[in-house]
């Protein structure tokens, strides 16, 4: 199958670095149950992603497959540097624990640096002190070059304003659940005002695990005019707003499909109308339980 031959679009971070603004993650499709063992399948996958030009790869310690991820990065051939690698601590329990992961992480990988490391929640920290003690760790490593850029993932104002209270570096990138159906509005702007980027991963929850619903109409008048699906007028609508979608599937027609995500644009109207449709429905794919009364947020 063949790719369109075009460079994916970067957003420059707060930090000087620049993200793809189309990722593919190995999380969801690709949880990974046996950890002893290669998965193959995995490898093939990064390899058929890196392939069709996705070089922004997001993986996490707690996906369990940062081997495979590793493996199909070098057999993919593409030159280190061509590509953005992203991994996540799961939940630090005590100092030094933030480093290890790095480190081990890195070993699985076959790298010698991520170019973002995310701390994966903020729900196993018991106080602001706990958060902003992991950062300060995050800090060094990006500090030593382990991480070129340093974020987190699933936090919310209250957490980001935690960690700003005592951070020499602020966080690059927040990677947060978004879709029309999680609009994530006051979170948007809170990001925006500290040069935050965000990274969105679900962007495609409100045209496939949470349709039908109320965008499916304006859905359909945009994937006549663009000729293209409702998945990928998903994808851009993240692009318009500077958000950049972190999507995955096995399938590769699909993947190849999803990279027309960057050959239309479409209008202020248009993004209106899908937000006004949008917030007609809430939908919460991933951490429901831990937001809790935030759910909305
Ligand atoms: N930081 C975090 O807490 C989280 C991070 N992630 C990251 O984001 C990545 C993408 O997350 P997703 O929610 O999977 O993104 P997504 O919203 O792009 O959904 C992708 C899923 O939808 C399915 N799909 C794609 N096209 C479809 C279609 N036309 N009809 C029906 N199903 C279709 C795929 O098979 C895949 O399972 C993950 O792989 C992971 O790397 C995901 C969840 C939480
Ligand atoms: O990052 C997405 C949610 C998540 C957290 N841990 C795992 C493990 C395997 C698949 C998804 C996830």
């Amino acid at each position: 199958m063949a790719n369109l031959d075009i460079t994916i679009p970067a957003l420059k971070l707060n930090d000087g670095a620049s993200i793809p603004m189309l990722g593919y993650g190995v999380g969801t499709a690709w949880g990974k149950k046996d950890e002893g063992k290669i998965d193959q399948a995995i490898v093939d996958a990064v390899k058929m992603a890196i392939g069709l030009g996705y070089y922004h790869l997001d993986g996490a310690e707690s996906y369990k497959n940062e081997t495979e991820l590793g493996q199909g990065i070098k057999e993919s051939g593409v030159d280190r540097s061509k590509l953005f690698v992203t991994t996540k601590v799961w939940e630090p329990a005590q100092t030094g624990d933030i480093e290890r992961a790095l480190k081990e992480s890195l070993k699985k990988l076959q790298l010698d640096y991520v170019d973002l490391y995310l701390i994966h929640s903020p729900f196993w920290a018991k106080s602001e002190q706990d958060l902003q003690n992991a950062w300060s760790e995050m800090e060094v490593l990006h500090k030593s070059g382990l991480a070129k850029s340093i974020g987190v993932s699933n936090y919310r104002p209250q957490d980001i304003e935690a960690v700003l209270k005592t951070a020499k570096v602020k966080p690059a990138v927040n990677q947060i659940e978004f879709h029309p159906y999680l609009q994530r509005v006051e979170l948007l702007e809170f990001h925006k005002k500290h040069g935050i980027a965000t990274t969105a991963y679900g962007p495609l929850s409100a045209v496939t695990k949470a349709a039908p619903g109320p965008v499916d109409d304006v859905m359909a008048g945009l994937t006549k005019k663009y000729a293209v699906s409702a998945g990928e007028i998903s994808l851009r609508w993240c692009i318009d707003q500077d958000v950049v979608p972190i999507t995955t599937s096995s399938k590769e027609q699909r993947l190849s499909d999803y990279l027309r995500a960057i050959t239309f644009k479409l209008t202020p109207a248009e993004i209106k109308q899908i937000n006004e449709s949008g917030q007609q429905k809430h939908y919460r794919g991933f951490w429901g339980k831990k937001f809790g009364e935030d759910s909305r947020l």
